[in-house]
């Protein structure tokens, strides 16, 4: 055993000795755990939006609360238990209230976010308004009831607002004794799924029991599914795509003109890039125009590149102020059209929501408002409803309705829109299907 004195001169002549050594690692290490620490706070995992979906009873709760436990055990989570998630804060979203809760949790590949809805009428109203913009979902099935009415209407939702992949959870598998009747689950689900356009083979199925892994019992049906659950959401469902490799899309906010240089369109990059010099369109109200960006300014610098999320102006060539106005779109050339008229999937508000209190008909006029701009619309029935001219539109209702738009806008299947009238909003909707180009 040295003694201490000659433990501190080995210690003395060691720190001479490697001291910058020393400090150079000692650096790195600080600027790797401050790196760390950021990226805790900047994400640095890919995100991705999902929820539970299904039917009334099916355990979409128990399952919410079940994965928050099981991920929480391996530091990904903090358990959120079933009645923190089903106590339905309000809340204020895109000015309408949405019942909804939102947890968060991580895996080692992603950090997920997660809406579970206490009410069927809430996850409706979600999937339209796009609240929750799940970009995959996990589709809850009773083993004991088998896919229900509404198991099938939230597919067919999923499907509309362009959700392209699921996972299945075949729940309450502890009330079975029958393997054969979890086989036939099995089978009706993924007929089902093919049915509304999902990969009916490929997509994920399993069994277990969100009880069962809430409670911390039956592991082989409890914790290990839904740990086998989480690592196929991870597998299987896509990431969203990144708005940057998308084509260029800036709707127009405001139209200057300044002298000595042109015409300026200001706007919040949507998605996509573009570079200084690059050609565009500019689409929507009666007008489909060529130019060249031959200007990017941000905070008046200029830049070479815009990219999505920049709040930025365009300078664009040979263009008058008169040839440019809000609500028009700044796009790749060809990416996307200008429409007259297309199908939505469209939920009415209820009054409680601000909405209207009494039902309209076929033929009735709001306002659409689309990104920046806003057109007066008339609103019908599709083509093949029973009896168009008698039918009625209830407030709460969620319904595919024909929007004629007063002036064309640059949109495609997916854009989102709110219905307004008289200065309040009494529906929101998303495109489903392009029914007429505008005719220039
Ligand atoms: N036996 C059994 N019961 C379960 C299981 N999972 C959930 N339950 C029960 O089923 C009932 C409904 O569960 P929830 O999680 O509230 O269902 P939900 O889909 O969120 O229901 P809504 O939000 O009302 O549509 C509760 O009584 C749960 O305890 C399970 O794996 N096994
Ligand atoms: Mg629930």
């Amino acid at each position: 055993m040295p003694s201490p004195l000659a433990r501190a001169a080995a210690g003395a002549l060691f720190r001479a000795s490697f001291f910058p050594a020393c400090r150079r690692t000692w650096l790195a290490h600080t600027l790797v755990a401050r790196r760390g620490y950021a990226e805790l706070y900047s994400r640095d995992k890919p995100h991705m939006n999902i929820g539970t979906i299904g039917h009334v009873d099916h355990g979409k709760t128990t399952l919410t609360a079940a994965i928050t436990k099981i991920l929480a055990e391996r530091g990904g989570a903090k358990f959120t238990d079933y009645a923190q998630i089903d106590k339905a804060p309000e809340e204020k979203a895109r000015g309408i209230t949405i019942n909804s809760s939102h947890v968060e949790y991580e895996t080692d590949a992603r950090h997920y976010g997660h809406i579970d809805c206490p009410g069927h009428a809430d996850y409706i109203k979600n999937m339209i308004t796009g609240a929750a913009q799940m970009d995959g979902a996990i589709i809850v099935v009773s083993a004991t009831d088998g896919q229900m009415p509404q198991t099938r209407e939230h597919l067919l939702l999923a499907r509309q607002v362009g959700i392209k992949k699921l996972v299945v959870f075949i729940n309450k598998v502890d009330q079975i004794n029958d393997p054969e009747m979890l086989e036939l689950v099995d089978m009706e689900m993924r007929d089902l799924l093919s049915t509304y356009n999902f990969d009916g083979e490929g997509t994920p199925i399993i069994m277990g029991s969100a009880l069962a892994a809430l409670d911390g019992r039956d592991d082989a049906i409890g914790a290990s599914k839904v740990t086998e659950l989480v690592q196929a959401c991870d597998d299987w469902l896509d990431l969203p795509e990144r708005d940057l490799e998308r084509p260029f899309c800036m709707p127009v906010e405001d139209v200057y003109s300044i002298s000595g240089r042109g015409t300026v369109a200001t706007g919040r990059v949507e998605r996509g890039t573009a570079l200084k010099g690059n050609e565009v369109e500019i689409i929507g109200h009666g007008s489909r125009i060529k130019t060249t960006l031959t200007g990017i300014e941000m905070f008046h610098k200029e830049l070479d590149r815009a990219e999505a999320g920049d709040n930025l102006g365009v300078l664009l060539r040979g263009l008058k102020r008169e040839q440019v106005s809000r609500g028009q779109l700044v796009i790749a050339p060809g990416s996307m059209k200008p429409v007259q008229k297309f199908q939505a999937q469209v939920y009415i508000l209820t009054k409680d929501e601000g909405g209207r209190y009494t039902p309209f008909m076929s033929n009735y006029r709001p306002q659409l408002f689309m990104r920046t701009g806003d057109v007066t619309t008339s609103l019908s029935f599709p083509e093949g409803t029973p009896d168009p001219e008698e039918k009625m539109v209830m407030p709460g209702d969620n319904v595919e309705l024909v929007c004629t738009l007063g002036s064309d806008l640059g949109c495609e299947v997916g854009t989102r829109f709110t219905l307004r009238e008289g200065g309040r909003t009494i529906g929101t909707g998303i495109v489903t299907k392009i029914l007429e180009l505008a005719n220039y």
